[in-house]
């Protein structure tokens, strides 16, 4: 008898298309696959904010149903976990991520800088307020949930003069065409692992973890979130701080002239919320892949040298 996979994945459009990616891709190496819809509280919930709801919303409820057989592995947006290891599950496989930088849907075609002072932009994210504000464009930052389609529907609707959402997202769901601009690191870094799938299985399947890693695992991608995610829990910020991180891997030559793999990791972090105005501080760094984890710590260390994490004021959720 053939088994079976059963692939929990949460009932969103974005879940099903990327929980869709990694049932292509087993599928295609010969594997028989199930896709098990999982309800979790964050979707059922639309009202409450995710600051309010807390940390894992989207991702608790499908790890539940890996921990008891309901499936075998779960599709989560990585940025969407906590950054606390689970117990009895493991993290089998990172595929290769899409471009991971944030985008302006704006109404007529706006850029961030073409939009006038007092304009409407929607985000619920800490990470994206703080940065926004920082900016010093004179934005009106509205508080909003809901999934991509509501939220590009206020734009469309002109309740909203834009929204700022993950261009992955985006691209996954056919949308990237209604991006009016794709936001430069430089003003806005996006949450740690964003645009990345984080696919788990239980820790005593070892013939599943195999199967993923040899599938769908892409090491660059791996060894980037690594580091953004190291100096994310390094700044005990768990997924609700105003954090952003990029990482890449880069080519880069020895001293003996041969070629070597590197990570480049950029960090921000808000150093105090006072009203209105932001103070934001950033940092660099780059390190050899093998030391990714390391990267992401020591870039955290020097934020928190820098004054990151005086925190007090509005929500306090990063994506
Ligand atoms: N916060 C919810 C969420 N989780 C993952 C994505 C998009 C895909 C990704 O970043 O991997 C989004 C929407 C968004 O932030 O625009």
């Amino acid at each position: 008898m053939t088994r079976t996979i059963r692939i929990g994945t949460r009932g969103s459009a974005l879940a099903l298309t990327q929980t869709g990616t990694i049932a292509d891709a087993l599928r295609a190496a010969g594997e028989n696959v199930e896709i098990v819809k999982v309800s979790t509280p964050g979707d059922r919930d639309q009202r409450t904010s995710v600051s309010e709801i807390g940390v894992g919303v989207f991702t608790s409820a499908l790890r539940e149903a890996l921990l008891n057989k309901q499936v075998d592995v779960a599709v989560h947006s990585y940025k969407d976990l906590p950054t606390a290891p689970e117990p009895g599950i493991v993290l089998a496989a990172v595929p290769r991520r899409e471009d991971p930088r944030d985008a302006l849907i704006a109404r007529d075609g706006l850029t961030l800088g073409e939009l006038p002072p007092g304009s409407k932009v929607g985000t619920g994210a800490a990470r994206r307020v703080s940065q926004l504000r920082a900016l010093g464009l004179g934005l009106e930052i509205v508080p909003i949930r809901g999934n991509i389609d509501t939220r590009l529907r206020k734009v469309a609707d002109g309740e909203l003069d834009a929204v700022v959402l993950a261009r992955a997202g985006l691209a996954r769901l056919g949308r990237a065409g209604e991006i009016t601009e794709t936001l430069d690191p430089i003003q806005m870094l996006p949450a740690p692992a964003q645009g990345a799938l984080a696919v788990e299985c239980r820790v005593d399947d070892v013939d599943i973890e195999h199967l993923l890693r040899s599938t769908v695992d892409d090491e660059a991608t791996r060894a980037a979130v690594t580091a953004e995610r190291a100096m994310l829990a390094a700044l005990e910020a768990g997924c609700s701080a105003p954090v952003g991180a990029l990482a890449e891997v880069v080519e880069d030559l020895d001293a003996d002239g041969s070629v070597v793999e590197r990570v480049s990791l950029r960090g921000v972090a808000a150093a105090g919320l006072d009203g209105e105005s932001v103070e934001m501080v950033r940092a660099s760094a780059v390190a050899d892949k093998s030391e990714a984890e390391r990267l992401g710590r020591d870039l955290a260390a020097e934020l928190l040298d820098l004054g990151a994490g005086a925190l007090s004021g509005p929500g306090r959720n990063s994506r």
